[in-house]
């Protein structure tokens, strides 16, 4: 990204008038090294911008493997996937991690949080990676530390708690964090692998409400990976891996992981 281009939205903007799709995977085929066998085969998946996706599965079909293609963290041997309108086969080592850094917010099962760093440096973090996320966060909030309050008072911490080293909080705090850090910045892809794990059933309901009410305010679109299918009905549309995946693996329990 130029200089002078820096305050425009970080994806190629002439690829993707408003009802295109913010995540596209076109004929995509993923076969983990040292394996025979494909792991995903899927010829067409799509989420257009504001969507809550809550995509579900058995354990084993994928699901984790996905969201790493969705996130470019992991490239197909066939076909594409594409954020933004922009392939991320074609973006190389550092500007596929800079363009990560503008366009996704990531939510990770056990929280990845650096565990002395204070909660608020924490959800500051994606701003020293991405410029424009630094950018939005100052432009939405008047400076970082407004926009990580704002994003941390969104998921319900205290002030009081914002200064604490972030390993001094429980673990539906961590979450919560974890949240407000994805959210920082307003990126207009948010991706949660099993966010609500560890979480018990009353934080687990409390955790949803505010992030899906974060994620409308950012304007983020969400693609969510869950076992809880008491979930479900909370997102915009339910897809099942294993009804989008033709690749030939075996499925643990999938009459189980049917949305009740
Ligand atoms: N590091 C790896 N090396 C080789 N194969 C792997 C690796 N990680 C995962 N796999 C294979 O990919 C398949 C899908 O794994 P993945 O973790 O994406 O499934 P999942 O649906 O997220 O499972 P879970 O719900 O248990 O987290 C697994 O069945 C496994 O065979």
């Amino acid at each position: 990204m130029t200089e002078s281009n820096r305050s425009a939205p970080p994806w190629p903007q002439q690829d993707v008038p408003t009802q295109t799709a913010i995540l596209q995977v076109r004929q995509l085929e993923y076969r983990w090294p040292g394996q025979s066998a494909p792991c995903l085969v899927i010829d067409d998946f799509a989420v257009m911008p504001g969507e809550t996706v809550f995509l579900y599965g058995p354990s084993g079909s994928g699901k984790s493997t996905l969201l790493s293609l969705l996130a470019g963290v992991f490239l197909p041997q066939r076909g594409e996937v594409l954020l933004g309108g922009q392939d991320w086969a074609r973006l190389r080592g550092a500007r596929r991690d800079r363009y990560r850094a503008d366009m996704l917010g990531y939510i990770f099962q056990q929280f990845n949080l650096l565990p002395y760093l204070s909660v608020q440096d924490n959800v500051l973090l994606p701003c020293r990676f991405s410029t424009s996320r630094a950018q939005a966060a100052i432009a939405q909030h008047g400076s970082l530390p407004a926009a990580s309050g704002h994003w941390l008072a969104a998921m319900g911490l205290p002030r009081s708690s914002w200064q604490r080293p972030a390993r001094a909080l429980s673990v539906g705090q961590q979450q919560r964090v974890a949240a407000a850090r994805a959210l920082i910045g307003a990126p207009p892809v948010i991706i949660a692998d099993e966010p609500t794990s560890a979480l018990d059933e009353n934080r687990r309901d409390a955790f949803m409400d505010l992030l899906l009410a974060a994620c409308r305010e950012a304007g983020s679109t969400l693609v969510f990976v869950s076992h809880d299918q008491r979930l479900a009905d909370r997102f915009s549309r339910q897809v099942s891996l294993p009804a989008i995946n033709h690749a030939a693996i075996e499925h643990i329990d999938a009459a189980e992981d049917e949305p009740a």
